[in-house]
């Protein structure tokens, strides 16, 4: 459809491009779109291994007919938390499956290489979020595939060089894609590029149940669907079933393969090794009632006549710096810990007992894992909603937007309903799937094994090939 947006360029010879990627040559503008991309971006990278934008070039040249590491490029935005922890899950389950064969690359690849409004999606979501009625209308009305379809050929053509320049910048083996709105112009771009058949591009989906319709794109070449809500949805949004695999969500190994003592846990993080904890979020960002909910439970959690706490809480910001501020300010009757972007939540979540969160797709799929009851105490509209009947029909959790009632809860498993506490984690345990992020990277390996020969061509030889066959 968008093929005509941007002329093919002039491609060099076999015999130049290798000449140009052993001996360099400063006037070469390589496979990446360099020339345009001096034009908006820089070239500097965060990333040391690739500082050398040819030297990965003349590496590939030199393995070639040897195995050599594949480069596995991620693409994610923080746009909360969900979609960076997904990110990393699938880069620590790579290493951890497949050692040294695959080199991860985690970027966010329009915040360093395109403008506005892509390299500003963080803030915007943020924005939005907390303009909970401007998210719900950004949401809804950008559903319709004619509209978001139009929306982004529109940004396409203005960012594709760009984009073109951050994606050959790491001369991707495998592409990656945990973000609704980070398929559609890569796509485009190695269509533009002919690089189909050599790169592998594949979607994992971060929402449980009701995402936005921009994460079914029909030209990858595999979509993994955390549920099999989502799967039936991809295949009515037009995607094969041969491009469908429902493996669950993929969640951090340190979470799937951790064994952990709740003591010991306690012990490290300087808890109350006795009392029952309940754990206090909202998302990376820390959104949702988390005040109100916080001071609540420093009420019901303190028993009156017996003048001592019967629980303890622990309340994480995530990058809410203002919250954890308010939050440590204040003066509690009960043990509490406040803080803020933990990196370690495997451990926070083993040293509880339940969860209070809004809900988040990856916290709660972490708190499954963890046995962790959940009290969801609010939903983004849209992506977010359908999670609330996945969690509270299973038998998982509850659902209420009263901090009283969420508290009044929380005191009942502490005190009178220890056997409801205890229903409630093992359902959660039940619906856990610790094992997904795992075998998504198997059937990425796969995947990447079932390409033909071309997946071997080093990039700087690949436009000459592909522009013979
Ligand atoms: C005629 C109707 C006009 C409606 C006006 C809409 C204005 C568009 C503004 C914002 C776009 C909102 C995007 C919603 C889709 C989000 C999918 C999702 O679940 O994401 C979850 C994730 C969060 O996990 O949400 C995001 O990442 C949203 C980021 C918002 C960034 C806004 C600026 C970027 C605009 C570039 C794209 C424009 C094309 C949009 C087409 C969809
Ligand atoms: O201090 C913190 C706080 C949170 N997290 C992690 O951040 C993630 C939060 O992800 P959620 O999916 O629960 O929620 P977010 O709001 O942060 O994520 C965003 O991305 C999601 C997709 O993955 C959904 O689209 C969601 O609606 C959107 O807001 C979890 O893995 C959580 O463990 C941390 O690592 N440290």
């Amino acid at each position: 459809m968008a093929t005509n947006l941007v002329s093919p360029k002039k491609v060099a010879s076999i015999t130049e491009r290798v000449w140009q990627s052993v001996y360099g040559n400063s006037s070469s503008s390589s496979s990446g779109g360099g020339g345009n991309h001096q034009r908006r971006c820089s070239y500097e990278s965060d990333d040391d291994e690739y500082e050398d934008y040819d030297g990965v070039g003349t590496v590939q040249l030199m393995q070639m007919g040897a195995e050599r590491t594949k480069n596995v490029l991620i693409l994610m935005s923080d746009t909360g938390g969900g979609h960076r922890a997904s990110a990393e899950a699938i880069r620590d389950a790579f290493s951890i499956e497949f050692g040294d064969e695959y080199r991860i690359i985690v970027k966010d690849v329009w915040k360093e290489y395109t403008g506005w409004p892509l390299n500003d999606m963080e803030r915007s979501y943020k924005f939005m979020v907390k303009h909970v009625q401007l998210w719900k209308v950004a949401f809804h009305s950008t559903s319709p595939r004619w509209i978001h379809s139009c929306y982004l050929a529109a940004i396409a053509a203005y960012y594709a060089k760009e984009v073109e320049a951050g994606l050959m910048k790491y001369k991707p083996d495998i592409i990656i894609c945990v973000h609704p709105l980070m398929q559609h112009i890569p796509l485009w771009v190695l269509k533009w590029q002919g690089l189909q058949k050599k790169v592998v591009f594949v979607t994992i989906i971060t929402d449980l149940s009701s995402c936005h319709p921009t994460w079914f794109h029909p030209g990858v070449n595999r979509c993994y669907c955390p549920s099999n809500e989502v799967a039936k949805r991809a295949l009515y949004d037009g995607l094969e079933e041969s491009q469908v695999r429902v493996f669950g969500l993929p969640i951090r190994p340190s979470f799937a393969r951790a064994v952990l003592s709740k003591d010991d846990l306690r012990k490290e993080l300087e808890m109350d090794p006795d009392l029952p904890a309940v754990l206090l979020m909202g998302g990376g960002e820390g959104m949702g009632p988390v005040k109100e909910t916080a001071k609540a439970l420093g009420e019901s959690l303190y028993d009156k006549d017996q003048e001592k706490p019967i629980g303890q809480l622990i309340i994480i910001c995530g990058r809410n710096k203002g919250l954890t501020s308010t939050l440590e300010s204040k003066e509690w009757k009960i043990p509490v810990k406040v803080r803020g972007f933990e990196t370690q939540m495997e451990k926070w979540m083993g040293a509880c007992d339940c969860i209070i969160t809004k809900a988040g797709p990856g916290t709660i799929a972490e708190a499954l894992i963890r046995g962790l009851p959940i009290v969801l105490n609010d939903y983004i509209p849209g992506q977010e909603k359908g999670n609330v009947p996945y969690v509270v029909d299973n038998g998982a959790g509850v659902f209420t937007r009263s901090s009283l009632e969420t508290a009044r809860i929380v005191a009942e498993w502490f005190s009178s309903k220890t056997d409801e506490l205890k229903r409630m984690s093992e359902n959660a345990l039940k619906l856990a799937q610790p094992e997904a992020v795992f075998d998504i990277v198997k059937d990425i390996h796969e995947l990447a094994l079932q390409r033909g020969p071309l997946a071997n061509v080093p990039y700087v030889l690949t436009s000459s090939f592909t522009s013979l066959i």
